[in-house]
């Protein structure tokens, strides 16, 4: 699947209240194109623009988005391409308190269809694995793990419905030089097996950037520089831009197009036909990426055939399939997140529920506090209103207990939700993008979840204040 993008603006335009801030153009008529079978990276400084046009390609941003966006050189149907692609964002967003296993396996019932049978998910699962390097520690628990397992988990468990087109932003960020090179290499060889691979760095050093097939430089929202590592040298020099032997072209293509040098990112810019031109050193070992580079729309600069493309050890992954027999359907419709999903809802409530359920089980501290929260405050309660029941001139203390007791169980189980909201919607925001499930069942689920738990303490409590109260008196029926 090749990604194309055309005159690609993003603008963001102040809210209502900021009278006096007038719009920012963060990309400014961008071209540009991904092909499969590349690992390709968007690199520039800070503020240049990377994440913004990754938010864009992705449709993670479609809000002050236009331009042209194509999959093989068709418009894109957004609803087709959500079903294609995938995103894994900078911050590794992990359920807490499952083991590696566990998670896959809840992210393969969500993200297979139906029909899968479990002995097919668990072949699904530990073949990718067995890819990623992560059969060791299938049993850790995903809070225990590095930050490059960390990072290869968010890749496995997107890789589990096989997208054929991977966003990654910042990959690398974290991770010191070997697990990062360790992290590209892996993405590489899943780029070769045929998959688009796109990802945001910031400033690869000189092992890093050799990695990559296919780099898109940005600068103050220009494109300054796109096509294969090795043409960025000749190419800097066309523009009366030498970059020295022993330096790392990466860094000296950020350096020369860093914010102040206005000069040199119109140069480039304008060399470059801002992104409509590829620089490419063609592949003797790869007859797939040659020809994706020939049938580039005649603008390709082609230099002659060298180097090799490193031979892909990994193991195949499952066949790509395209397009769904119910794809005919498609409805254009790109200001929309919503689409359909692999499993019914019932099935993604039943497994967002049961995760959810493991989840609180293992969330020990969380327990407890609850527990000692309920025994305290049930105590406390039955403490000040002891042997007051029976008093009918206590009515204002009557009255006060029934407020006290609603307003305590009310706002008790509601800040549980409230407070666990914030964490929860990083992961929900990611998890709802890559179509895991909808929004309704993970609702009900999150909501339902925490019965079990609601039921237990407040039996625990009434237990408390009410043995006080009501052993003796008759409370409940002056109510
Ligand atoms: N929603 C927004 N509202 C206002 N400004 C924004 C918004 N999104 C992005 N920007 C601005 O656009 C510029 C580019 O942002 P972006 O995050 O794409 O940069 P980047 O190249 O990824 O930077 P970094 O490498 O530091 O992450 C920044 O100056 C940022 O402040």
């Amino acid at each position: 699947m090749d990604i194309q993008f055309e005159n690609l603006n993003y603008e963001v335009k102040p809210s209502f209240w900021q009278t006096k801030v007038s719009p920012r153009t963060i990309l400014k008529s961008v071209n540009g194109r991904f092909a499969a079978g590349e690992l390709a990276c968007i690199m520039g400084p800070s503020g240049a623009g990377k994440s913004s046009l990754l938010n864009a390609l992705s449709g993670y941003n479609y809000k002050g988005v236009s331009g042209t966006l194509k999959l093989n050189n068709q418009p894109r149907d957004e609803k087709l391409f959500r079903k294609l692609s995938c995103y894994i964002m900078q911050e590794d967003k992990i359920q807490p308190m499952l083991t590696l296993n566990e998670l896959m396996m809840f992210a393969a019932e969500l993200k297979l269809s139906n029909n899968t049978l479990m002995k097919e998910k668990q072949i699904i699962v530990s073949e990718i694995q067995n890819v990623l390097g992560l059969s060791e520690s299938k049993n850790t628990r995903t809070e225990f793990l590095s930050g490059g397992q960390k990072k290869r988990l968010s890749i496995a468990l997107e890789l589990i419905n096989n997208p054929p087109i991977i966003f990654l932003d910042e990959p690398t960020s974290g991770l010191d030089n070997v697990s990062s090179a360790y992290c590209l290499q892996l993405l590489r060889g899943l780029a070769h097996q045929g998959r688009t691979i796109v990802c945001t760095i910031h400033q690869p050093s000189a092992s890093l950037f050799q990695l990559f097939d296919h780099v898109y430089v940005l600068s103050n929202g220009y494109c300054v520089y796109q096509g294969s590592t090795d043409q960025m040298v000749p190419f800097l020099s066309t523009v009366g831009l030498h970059c020295p032997l022993t330096y790392n072209p990466a860094d000296y293509i950020i350096e020369a197009t860093d914010g102040e040098e206005m000069d040199n990112i119109t140069k480039l810019s304008a060399a470059t036909k801002n992104g409509k031109l590829s620089l490419y050193k063609m592949r003797k070992a790869n007859d797939y990426y040659l020809k994706k580079k020939m049938s580039l729309n005649g603008e390709v600069l082609l230099p002659e055939l060298n180097g090799n493309v490193s031979a892909n050890k990994m193991l195949p992954l499952p066949p790509i399939k395209y397009k769904d027999d119910d794809d005919d359907d498609m409805v254009k419709d790109r200001d929309t997140w919503c689409v359909d999903f692999p499993t019914s809802g019932w099935s993604q409530f039943c497994t967002l529920w049961k995760r959810m359920i493991l989840q609180m089980y293992r969330n020990k501290i969380g327990l407890n506090i609850q527990f000692y929260h309920h025994l305290i405050c049930g105590l406390a309660v039955g403490i000040v209103f002891f042997d007051k029941s029976n008093d009918g001139a206590q009515f204002f203390n009557h009255m006060k207990f029934c407020m006290g007791n609603i307003l305590f169980h009310t706002f008790t189980q509601s800040m549980v939700q409230v407070l666990a909201f914030p964490y929860e919607v990083k992961l929900l925001k990611q998890e709802y993008f890559n179509r895991w499930y909808s929004l309704r069942p993970y609702y009900l689920a999150f909501q339902l979840s925490r019965v079990p738990s609601i039921v237990s303490y407040q039996i625990l409590c009434i237990i408390e204040f009410y043995r006080k109260l009501l052993i003796n008196g008759n409370l409940l029926h002056r109510c």
